[in-house]
């Protein structure tokens, strides 16, 4: 053994211990975002592809609510992502209800495939109404748009929800994490009407970073 490779291995060894004690530079905002709409429009998928880049073609419908955390970086600003899956069956509206208070974020999700999920849209903003926060800012995505072939909802349908309900809070946060490219939902074909957008995400506060709170029993699986 040539000398000193002990010696090396050690100093290595001891760079590396001390690189794995160093503590990850903390989140310098906590944002919370809730996936919502009809069921079987894609909003599992959605979280999944942002957060794991999988896809499951043929999922089973949530039950409750499910959770992922992401972290992202955001114009220097490290942002840790804490995303709700909601079930779109109305028998657990009581449950999901229940986590819209904390969101930041809300995407509202119908599938431009499925003319029923569209007219469903004034239901899930009354939901908004009743239990979201003032300050939550609402993204309308129309999903699937790989079904082109099928579409039966247009995209000026689209633009008109957005258009007619007008809100000062729409999608200021999460168009800015979907323009930066890597952020939201990335590599889902996704039809969001173009607005202006925003400094809303360097104008959070920052919040500690304190652990998220303790998921329900995970009842889905693929
Ligand atoms: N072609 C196509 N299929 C999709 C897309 N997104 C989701 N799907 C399929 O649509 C089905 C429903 O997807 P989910 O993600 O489970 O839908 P969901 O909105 O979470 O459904 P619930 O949990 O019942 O509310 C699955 O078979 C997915 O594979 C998409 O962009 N394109």
């Amino acid at each position: 053994r040539p000398e000193g490779l002990g010696l090396q291995c050690r100093a290595l060894i001891g760079r590396v211990s001390r690189r794995r004690k160093m503590p990850p530079r903390p989140a310098d905002f906590k944002l919370q975002i809730i996936i919502i709409g009809s069921r079987g429009v894609g909003k599992t998928s959605l979280m999944e592809r942002y957060t794991d880049d999988t896809f499951c073609e043929a999922c089973k419908s949530t039950v409750g609510v499910d959770f992922k955390i992401k972290t992202v970086e955001l114009r220097e600003k490290k942002i840790r992502l804490q995303i709700w899956d909601t079930a779109g069956q109305e028998r657990f509206n009581s449950i999901t209800s229940a986590y819209y208070r904390g969101a930041k974020g809300i995407v509202l999700v119908y599938d431009i495939t499925k003319q029923e999920t569209f007219d469903d849209l004034p239901k899930w903003m009354k939901m908004i109404d009743k239990y979201a926060s003032e300050e939550a800012e609402l993204l309308l995505v129309g999903n699937k748009l790989d079904c082109e072939a099928d579409r039966v909802v247009s995209r000026q349908q689209g633009e008109r929800v957005s258009s007619k309900h007008d809100f000062p809070r729409f999608f200021n946060i999460l168009m800015e994490l979907i323009h930066d490219g890597r952020c939201f939902l990335p590599h889902m074909p996704l039809e969001v009407p173009n607005k202006a957008l925003s400094n809303s995400v360097l104008s959070l506060q920052p919040e500690p970073e304190v652990p998220p709170e303790l998921p329900p029993p995970r009842m889905r699986c693929c």
